[in-house]
């Protein structure tokens, strides 16, 4: 079966800082991936080449058995944001806008007319448990709802693939319970591809696999 998203041989270096060598990674449809390691191992550098974010030195990553890092930036892009959904520790919420307005933004950069990306919106918040503080400010809620809004948003638009980094890394356990089920739920429902970096047990135990990055490389063995 071709892979959904796939990682041949891949290579980043910052400078004289060689991040990820020599990473084959497969990754299907429906599957749950946590990625583990140290600090400074790699994972986040792995989610930004998976997501063509990083230059690569050597290597290959196909997207859908296209490749993605060979195309231009802006078709990058584009591919990015029409296939893959992005969580990130923080969220990267405007805090300015509510969560609805939040997760329509996506939707609408896409083409989907107001009214719609709205309907969707709500539907998305209503999955993980948001919906009734979907009219407030993202700086008037609480950090685990405002992680939950950023999982909807990055699950809006139906992606193939959602890359969480360290999405559960700034919440309390019982926020950090509500992202998980509200990511894995979605998952299972939308047969989307997930793969989340975590230095926390208790959230790679939500998923399916484990992917551990030592020193730049998958390394086979216990996670740190
Ligand atoms: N923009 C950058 N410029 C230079 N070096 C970088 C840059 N980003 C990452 N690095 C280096 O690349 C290596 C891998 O970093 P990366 O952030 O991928 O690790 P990580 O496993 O995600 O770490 P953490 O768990 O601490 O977030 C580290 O040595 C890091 O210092």
């Amino acid at each position: 079966m071709t892979a959904l998203l796939e990682a041949r041989g891949l290579r980043v270096e910052y400078g004289a800082t060689v991040a990820l060598d020599a990473i084959d990674l497969a990754l299907a449809a429906g599957s749950r991936t946590a990625v583990m390691g140290p600090s400074g191992s790699g994972k986040s550098s792995l989610v930004h080449a998976l997501a063509g974010i990083v230059p690569l030195s050597a290597g290959e990553v196909w997207l859908e058995g296209g490749r993605l890092d060979t195309l231009s930036e802006a078709r990058r892009s584009r591919a990015r944001l029409a296939r893959m959904g992005m969580v990130f520790q923080f969220g990267d919420l405007v805090p300015e806008l509510t969560l609805v307005e939040n997760v329509m933004l996506p939707l609408q950069v896409l083409g989907t007319r107001a009214a719609t990306a709205r309907r969707r919106a709500v539907e998305v918040l209503e999955q993980v448990g948001v919906a009734e503080v979907a009219d407030r400010r993202i700086g008037a809620v609480s950090g685990g709802q405002a992680q939950r809004a950023a999982v909807a948003r990055a699950l809006a638009h139906r992606p193939a693939i959602v890359l969480a980094d360290e999405p559960t890394g700034a919440l309390d356990t019982v926020s950090s319970e509500q992202v998980m089920d509200a990511l894995t739920r979605l998952s299972v429902d939308q047969g989307t591809a997930l793969v989340v970096v975590t230095h926390d047990h208790r959230v790679a135990a939500h998923l399916d696999d484990v992917v551990v990055v030592r020193d730049g490389r998958i390394s086979v063995g216990i996670p740190a």
